[in-house]
């Protein structure tokens, strides 16, 4: 759908979720639906106020009664004249309202609504910016509390204000800095006595901790994906099905159980991540086997988060320690840059822990592993000693931290943006810095920092994003 295209039609869906439900919502909106309001209702309707009407079919039958809601432009959801009607919550009485309304409207070209066409003009007219259009299907897609709750403030405007603050103080800063290239016999003395620099520093910082807490957001509405790897038979399916509180993968004492990737959804405090569970590396000559093993890599490559697992009771076997060693530095080549990479020793039940912990101090100081100064993850799958740890040692290694003032949810179209400002940014101070600074490299600097903030809100945005954007509502929406 080309968003731009048909957006003065009139337009109608249902508006509640398919299936069976009390109540079930038909909506239209359009410019002007007064003559729709008095050809289905028989009058005019108060605005803003429930009436009860009985809704008839061509024939006069009664489909249903139920209640006509009335919002005239421009207060209402999408800027237009919305009208809701509410029904009982059948598919069917559903199908039949809007049948009717859309026979009734064809005079004023009244069509079916395309996904997200609602939230789409309620951007268009000024109702919500980007961002908190892109909220609206955020809170709709939560799938934990917290989700629920950072999308509602995103919704808010928490993103939107603190963008729009940081952009405002961007274009103060480039009227400032264009002038002197109209007026180059004041340039840098002017740029100095402005305190240009300083303000530049300030907006870093700013766009810096606004960064921080977009990356939280994106984090909440994405989700981490977890892969759980190591050799055969170290406890990687115990350690899922520990996670997930249920015994979904089979754990078996045979190496090499696991073949297919077994992948489930948990939250660990209120983010969401999904676990994947792999078939254990190792070289191996069945055909099965082999293609469970490359199915491991291709995991690896798109983790998030690896955990790898060494079992403790095995390391001390030079054997088993050095394909260890090997394995473990494959992952880390294997799984993508900025991905997180968790030792996680298990099977501690095993052995007492002042043991356990010389056992993965020696093999990190062997392999000369960073990991050598620290103690390390100590996990029994059996008992779910360290189980918890590992949960949240898990989140913060991610990035995670649950910040006072509550996080917004976020895209991450929203933290790339950011992360573009601040480099331009960046490069304008560096520039600042020269004894000479080249004005106009300057001025183009803080207009490319200024467009990547009115990216986020849509201020300027390319039609294909915004198609993208609502594309992915559900009809109705
Ligand atoms: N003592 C002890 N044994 C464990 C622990 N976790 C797993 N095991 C045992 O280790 C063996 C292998 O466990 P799995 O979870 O199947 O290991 P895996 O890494 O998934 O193995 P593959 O799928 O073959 O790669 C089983 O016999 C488990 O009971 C633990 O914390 N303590
Ligand atoms: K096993
Ligand atoms: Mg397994």
């Amino acid at each position: 759908m080309n968003p731009l295209a048909r957006q003065s039609d009139p337009i109608a869906a249902v508006a509640t979720a398919p299936g069976r439900g009390a109540v079930g919502i038909v909506r239209a909106s359009g410019q002007d639906l007064s003559a729709l309001v008095r050809a289905l209702c028989g009058r005019a309707l108060e605005p803003r106020h429930a009436t009860l009407l009985t809704f008839r079919d061509a024939q006069n039958g009664i489909i249903d009664t139920g209640l006509a809601l009335y919002f005239p432009a421009p207060h209402s959801y999408t800027g237009e004249d919305v009208l809701e009607l509410q029904v009982h919550g059948g598919p069917v009485v559903l199908h039949l309202l809007l049948g009717r309304l859309l026979a009734l409207g064809r005079a004023i070209g009244l069509r079916a609504a395309e996904p997200g066409e609602f939230t789409q003009r309620a951007f268009l007219n000024g109702k919500l910016d980007l961002a908190q259009a892109e909220a609206v299907a955020d809170l709709i897609d939560a799938t934990t509390e917290t989700a629920a709750r950072g999308a509602g403030r995103a919704l808010a405007g928490e993103l939107s204000n603190r963008v729009h603050a940081l952009a405002e103080a961007l274009r103060e800063l480039r009227a400032l800095v264009e002038a002197t290239l109209d007026f180059p016999e004041e340039d840098i003395d002017f740029i100095r006595a402005a305190g240009v620099a300083a303000r530049v520093q300030a907006l870093e910082a700013q766009v810096a901790e606004v960064l921080a807490r977009t990356r939280q957001g994106a984090l909440l509405r994405e989700g981490i994906r977890v892969v759980l790897a190591g050799q055969p038979n170290v406890g990687k399916s115990s350690l899922l099905n520990a996670l997930a509180g249920a015994e979904l993968a089979i754990v078996t004492d045979v190496p090499g159980t696991t073949r297919d990737r077994v992948s489930q959804a948990i939250q660990i405090g209120g983010v969401p991540l999904h676990i994947v569970d792999t078939a254990g590396l190792r070289e191996t000559s069945d055909t099965v086997e082999s293609i469970g093993v490359a199915r491991s890599w291709d995991a690896i490559a798109e983790a998030d988060a690896v955990l790898f697992l060494h079992d403790l009771t095995r390391l001390e076997s030079p054997a088993y320690a050095q394909a260890e060693a090997q394995i473990a530095q494959a992952v880390a080549g294997h799984a993508p840059r900025g991905a997180t990479l968790l030792h996680v020793w298990n099977k501690s039940d095993a052995l007492d822990e002042a043991e356990a912990r010389k056992r993965c101090r020696d093999f990190a100081a062997a392999q000369a592993w960073d990991e050598a100064a620290q103690p390390g993850l100590l996990l029994s799958t059996r008992t779910q000693a360290g189980l918890d740890d590992l949960r949240q040692a898990l989140l913060a290694a991610c990035g995670w931290q649950a910040l006072p003032e509550g996080v917004f949810l976020a895209r991450t179209r929203h933290v790339q943006a950011l992360a573009g400002c601040a480099e331009h940014l960046q490069t304008a101070r560096r520039l600042l810095g020269a004894s000479c600074p080249a004005l106009d490299l300057l001025a183009e600097e803080l207009r490319l920092a200024h467009q990547d903030l009115m990216a986020i809100t849509g201020e300027v945005t390319a039609d294909a994003l915004l198609g993208d954007i609502f594309g992915r509502f559900c009809i109705g929406k």
